[in-house]
């Protein structure tokens, strides 16, 4: 049990506090063609990658400002999740360059790059609620890429203001009675709350969701995903979140990307779109 504890403990601090791999091939930067503007928080600049001979996407350019919402779309295996990971740093790209908060994510130390990932946050299609441990501790999770360490790890350890901050979270998915349940015994849309919980909870810059009402029915993934943006439009956090469901797509990204054949097929507000311009990413 202390074994499994503890493994659990370093793989989540691990994903939290990991350093950039050095790139899997080093590329000539196109700066030129991008000034800085401050209030871009993620630029992808010709972005390609590859699994070892396999050609995922390349040549991914794109800018997001502050405050917007950003739907990317495709077909499974086009390579989505792959350039979520990129963008968020946790895989090298194969070329080209993130830029993430202002800081290039493939030039960062590891003080900057700790930095950088205090002030994001991730909802995946799966919740990765830890079973055993209560609703709060797993919610003070989100607070480990401020304060690494033990303290976070369990609400009977965590200091009174991370606490306190944590049920306000809670609180704010509606779910402050549940505090001190066990994570295993929540619903699939509960779980996906507290994870929503666990990602606002330090109040980040930048959030990303890998379909985050992928493994709910079409009601709860309703509520997920209006409970999700009621909270992000009220912080003016940006977002990025891939989604199979063009509807949400278009009620919940301000723009829409879209990735067909390797590249990007589609940039567009989603305003200026019709479900007939997604549908045609899936022939
Ligand atoms: N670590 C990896 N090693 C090798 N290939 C990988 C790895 N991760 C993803 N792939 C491959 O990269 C391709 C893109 O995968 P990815 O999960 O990014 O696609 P996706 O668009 O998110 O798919 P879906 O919509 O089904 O979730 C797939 O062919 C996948 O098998």
């Amino acid at each position: 049990m202390r074994d499994t504890l503890s493994s659990t403990i370093s793989s989540v601090t691990d994903l939290l506090l990991r350093r950039p791999a050095a790139p899997d091939v080093l590329t000539e930067q196109t700066g030129a063609a991008f000034a800085p503007v401050s209030h871009v928080d993620i630029e992808a600049r010709a972005v390609s990658k590859s699994f070892g001979t396999t050609p995922i996407f390349s040549d991914v350019s794109f800018r997001l400002a502050r405050g917007e919402a950003t739907a990317l779309v495709g077909a499974n295996g086009t390579g989505k999740s792959t350039l979520l990971r990129c963008l968020m740093g946790l895989i090298p790209t194969s070329g080209g360059s993130v830029h993430l908060l202002g800081q290039q994510t493939d030039e960062t130390t590891g003080r900057q790059m700790r930095n950088i990932r205090a002030q994001i946050g991730l909802v995946s299609q799966k919740h990765n609620l830890v079973p055993r441990l209560s609703v709060l501790s797993n919610v003070l999770h989100g607070l480990l890429g401020k304060h690494p360490g033990i303290r976070h790890w369990s609400h009977s350890l965590a200091p009174q203001s991370s606490r306190e901050t944590a049920m306000q979270a809670l609180e704010r998915v509606g779910l402050a009675d549940f505090a001190h349940r066990r994570a295993d015994r929540l619903s699939g849309g509960q779980s996906q709350r507290v994870a929503i919980a666990r990602a606002i909870v330090s109040a980040p810059k930048v959030l990303f969701a890998d379909e985050p009402c992928a493994s709910l029915d079409p009601s709860a993934g309703e509520d997920v995903m209006e409970l999700f943006f009621r909270l992000v439009r009220d912080e003016n956090v940006t977002v990025v979140f891939t989604s199979h469901n063009i509807e949400h797509a278009l009620k919940y990204g301000d723009r829409v990307l879209g990735l067909a054949q390797g590249r990007i097929q589609l940039d567009a507000t989603a305003a200026s779109l019709s479900s007939a311009d997604l549908r045609g990413l899936y022939d």
